[in-house]
């Protein structure tokens, strides 16, 4: 077990300063006997971060990332649990596939790895995979996800729904209709991809389908979660959908709460994601919709890809960019230093509500005593220049490189152990 810890001084989900004290795991009401004192004076205690939307790329590309070195990035970025993406290769639709995720990250012990499962067989789209199977599997899986690929057959995506609302499942959906966005869609469509020359990627290929899938999840009453929000239309269909009762949640990335197509001009294949960099009108869009509540968490869609992936012509590299690291100091110098968040507002969206939202019961919360002690520690002051070369993932493929934001993680504590002191991994 893990030695016994008091943490003082720390403002608790940006409140009052207070003390706080874990003793084997948990936190507890006063201190323990021979604990070990880190100063928080200054910081903001929050609880653990939790990261919907991982992707760890073990088993089939491990010189990409690995269940260790993405739980590492996950530790530094102030994260207690992630959500490791089915599309691996193979892909995780097996309950012994989701275990074998589940047993790679208890064995990196830096974080919770939950494995989400691929709602349909090899992410094809046609047969759905094993959900009741790994569902009822070790790994207890309730995250289902195609993501890299929509679930766009409608009969696929409603009885995936169907299945899953018998065990509080959820669906959570890359919402793209690969009609309206083409093979080679790879810039948002508009003025510039016109001018850029770049196949476009209309919002309306995300809309139709999070609109498609809001009725579907009312008809068959059950929950489905919009991944990657990044449309003004679909925030309005989320907005309506919530005024209606619909079960649905949402969550942003950090990068498209922050970066425009305005940075596609170089044709620099970091910018490539899927889905594309946004306008100035929708990224205003998602971030009051974050404050509001309309989109109810912040998820990571850490991406990491080999060099000989991303460095082609913009057209041809890979989509996606890395986030585990940086998400904090983006969510911070986006909605803390703007006022259109406070920390327990960060609390909400980057841990409690993540945590509600994948049904794991050991995260999220408040910092009450009883509870497993997963907390981060936040310097809202520290100004930090993001420097790629530092990053502990395995890849380089960081479009916050040399940007300077403000507020950072300090200290990472998983369990009642440390697992980042001082922006360091222990
Ligand atoms: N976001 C991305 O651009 N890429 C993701 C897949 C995905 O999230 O759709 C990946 O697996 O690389
Ligand atoms: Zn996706
Ligand atoms: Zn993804």
């Amino acid at each position: 077990m893990s030695e016994p810890l008091v943490i003082t001084g720390a403002a608790v989900l940006g409140g009052q300063p207070r003390d706080l004290f874990v003793a084997d795991g948990v936190l507890v009401d006063e201190a323990p006997a021979g604990a070990r004192v880190l100063d928080a004076d200054g910081l903001v205690a929050l609880p653990g971060l939790v990261d919907l939307h991982t992707h760890l790329r073990e088993p089939g590309r491990e010189d990409a990332e690995t269940v260790l070195t993405g739980s590492r990035a996950a530790a530094v970025g102030g994260f207690t649990a992630v959500l490791a993406m089915a599309n691996t290769s193979p892909v995780t639709d097996t309950a012994e596939a989701a275990e074998r995720v589940l047993d790679l990250g208890r064995a990196a012990g830096l974080v919770d790895v939950q494995p989400v499962g691929a709602v349909t067989h090899g992410l094809g789209g046609q047969e759905l995979a094993e959900l009741g199977l790994m569902a009822r599997s070790r790994a207890r899986v309730r995250v289902f996800s195609d993501d890299g690929r929509c679930v766009h057959d409608p009969r696929v995506m409603r009885r995936a729904l169907e299945y899953v609302r018998a065990f509080g499942g959820v669906v959570s959906q890359h919402s793209q209709d690969p009609d309206l966005a083409g093979p080679t869609a790879c810039c948002h469509e508009g003025e510039l991809s016109g001018r850029l020359g770049l196949p476009g990627w209309p919002g309306i290929a995300e809309e139709t389908i999070v609109a498609r899938d809001v009725m579907l999840a009312r008809h068959t009453r059950s929950r489905v979660h919009v991944a990657h929000v990044s449309t003004a239309g679909s925030v309005e269909v989320l907005r309506w959908a919530k005024a209606q009762g619909i079960d649905v949640t949402a969550e942003v990335t950090p990068h498209h709460l922050l970066l425009t197509t305005d940075l596609l001009g170089d044709y620099d294949p970091v910018y490539k994601v899927n889905p594309p960099l946004r306008p100035d009108e929708d990224v205003a869009a998602l971030r009051a919709a974050l404050a509001d509540g309309t989109i109810d968490a912040v998820a990571t869609d850490h991406a990491p890809h080999a060099r000989h992936d991303k460095q082609h012509a913009f057209a041809d590299a890979a989509f996606g960019m890395l986030g585990l690291e940086t998400a904090l100091s983006v969510v911070s110098e986006v909605m803390v230093s703007s006022g259109a968040l406070d920390w327990a507002g960060v609390a909400r969206v980057m841990s409690q509500a993540p945590a509600r939202i994948a049904g794991l019961e050991s995260h999220g919360g408040a910092l009450e005593v009883g509870r497993p002690a997963h907390l981060t520690l936040v310097d809202p002051a520290a100004v930090v220049t993001v420097d790629r070369d530092a990053s502990v993932s395995l890849s380089r493929n960081n479009p916050w490189h040399d940007r300077t934001l403000t507020g950072a993680v300090v200290h990472t504590v998983f369990g009642g152990r440390p697992t980042v002191l001082d922006g360091r991994l222990v």
